[in-house]
């Protein structure tokens, strides 16, 4: 049998529902214990109580102790998988944190719930299930780190929450699931043709975002010239446009060094240097900013605070953000 690591962080999976007040908290036992036993028909099951989180308390420094952990237990317990529950509002950021940083081939999963351990139609126990099947399977090594729920295997770098409540939130808008699991087993159809890695040890940078909407001027920019970050990303308008007022604002933060990555606040496609008017992303490439490849705004900021630990270099960093 395969031998799998359970890492619990906390969630909604790991919560109860107080049936007075309605208000759904962290329960004093993780009720994902009950399911040890239907988890061991599929493989030896190790567990650790790492944290007990709301996914909005994880922040990059709980991402690099999972990172560490995982490298750790790779090498000293020959472990063949790893499943992590995590509360479902971050879970793409460290899935796509690990994915960028762990430096195994082994499979990692990321699972979670959309409702807590004691409502109708609890989906944690499920999806905890099927993510263990796929972090036993041959065919998920070597897939970068993978987001399963509600049935679907999802790309760590492509998946997104896409719903408040409903337990078929994590969807990939720019490609679709890799695979499906089924009662009988796990069958991909999809291999990701790339992986990137950084070996990082630590994890200081401080990275802003920003979402552009119709009319915004520079006033965001005068606010943040009392304070000191290390990075910028926006969500621009369409192909990577942004209003001509924020164009002064967005030149003196790159000739003050620091990088401002571009990305779309379009569900689907790449930012391009397209459109040569006033802030079109023609305009902003020439000055310096960084244009990224499909990625949403909140995973081009992980990426920036991983890569930012690597190089501060404008080129480079160009570079990484286009694979
Ligand atoms: N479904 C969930 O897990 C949502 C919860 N607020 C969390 O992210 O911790």
């Amino acid at each position: 049998m395969k031998k799998i690591l359970i890492l619990h962080t906390g969630g909604t999976i790991a919560m109860k529902e107080d049936k007075a007040t309605g208000a759904v908290a962290p329960d004093k036992e993780n009720p994902l214990h009950s399911t040890t036993s239907e988890l061991s028909k599929i493989a030896t099951i190790y567990v650790e109580e790492v944290f007990q989180l709301p996914s909005p308390h994880i922040t990059p420094i709980e991402m690099l102790i999972l990172k560490d952990i995982i490298d750790k237990k790779v090498q000293e317990d020959n472990i063949d998988g790893v499943v992590i529950t995590h509360g479902t509002d971050t879970l793409e950021e460290t899935a796509y944190f690990l994915d960028l940083t762990a430096q195994s081939t082994i499979p990692i999963v990321v699972t979670g719930a959309m409702r807590s351990s004691n409502e109708l139609g609890s989906d944690g126990p499920y999806n905890l299930i099927s993510s263990v099947r796929v972090a036993a399977s041959d065919a998920a090594i070597g897939k970068g780190v993978l987001v399963v729920l509600n049935d679907e295997i999802h790309t760590a770098k492509n998946v997104t929450k896409t719903h408040t409540s409903n337990i078929a939130t994590f969807q990939s808008p720019q490609y679709g699931p890799l695979g499906i699991v089924t009662k009988r087993g796990v069958s991909f159809h999809h291999t990701p043709l790339l992986r990137e890695s950084y070996d990082i040890q630590t994890i200081n940078k401080n990275v802003l975002l920003l979402k552009a909407y119709a009319g915004m001027d520079d006033l965001i920019f005068k606010a943040m010239e009392t304070v000191s970050f290390d990075g910028l990303v926006i969500e621009a308008l369409g192909q990577g446009n942004l209003p001509p007022k924020m164009v002064n604002g967005i030149e003196s933060l790159i000739k003050r060094g620091i990088p401002v990555v571009l990305v779309s606040r379009c569900f689907n496609g790449f930012v391009s240097d397209t459109y040569g008017y006033k802030g079109g992303g023609k305009q902003l490439k020439e000055m310096g900013a960084i244009l990224s490849n499909g990625l949403n705004g909140q995973k081009a900021r992980i990426k920036l605070l991983i890569t930012l630990e690597t190089t501060n270099d404008s080129t480079r960093l160009q570079e990484l953000f286009l694979r």
